[in-house]
């Protein structure tokens, strides 16, 4: 498995080293031991997979509350998307700056997201399947979210959405959230 840095201390790109043969091809997608040298999650609890049928189709932001933190480790097994990934941990020097980066089936491509980040994505084709590898448990109450154009991160998203849920649409914008979080402690 071949790592790469980001420009975010953390978020890794990882792509598959693949071996070929006349049958086709073999590459490992997640090793705990190359991930626990550097650090990341080995621990993970649910594997998820969301089925996009339309191109430009967009999902996200969305990420848990402490204490339900979770790292996910995504790739796309269908089609192509658009994923990105938006530093939301206090006092980080990339704090609000986001990475994008294409993954497909083809490519093999995997986003390692760790805990303190919001995650997303756009499809790029239609009918497209995005594996999850994540690290904590489905919690509802403490799923949330930002919106996808929030202009305090500026994400550049490949087109306009032609799909979202109602969820995503209304999610506030990240600083709408935190003066929230003041204003109820303060209460
Ligand atoms: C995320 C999730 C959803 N669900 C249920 C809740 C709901 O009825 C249905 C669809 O949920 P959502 O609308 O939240 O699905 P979706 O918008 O695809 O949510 C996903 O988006 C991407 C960007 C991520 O990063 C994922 O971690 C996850 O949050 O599936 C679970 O049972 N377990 C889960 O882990």
């Amino acid at each position: 498995m071949l790592f790469q840095y980001t420009k975010i201390d953390g978020l890794w790109i990882v792509d598959p080293e693949r071996f070929h043969d006349a049958r086709g091809s073999f590459g490992r997608t997640f090793c705990s031991e190359e991930f626990g040298a550097l650090g990341l999650s080995t621990h993970f609890v649910q594997h998820s997979l969301s089925v996009s049928l339309l191109r430009h189709t967009l999902r996200g932001l969305h990420f848990q509350v402490p204490p339900h933190q979770e790292a996910k480790l995504v790739s796309c097994v269908r089609g192509v998307i658009w994923d990105v990934a938006v530093d939301l941990r206090p006092g980080s020097p990339t704090y609000l700056e986001w990475v994008g980066t294409t993954l497909s089936a083809d490519n093999g491509r995997q986003f390692y997201i760790p805990e303190g980040f919001a995650h997303g994505f756009q499809s790029l084709v239609d009918d497209v399947a995005v594996s999850y590898v994540i690290s904590a448990p489905y919690v509802p109450n403490s799923s949330s979210g930002i919106r996808y154009d929030d202009a305090a991160i500026g994400i550049d998203w490949p087109a306009r959405p032609s799909v979202m849920s109602d969820k995503d649409m209304a999610w506030p914008a990240w600083r709408g959230l935190v003066d929230l979080a003041v204003e109820e402690a303060e209460v």
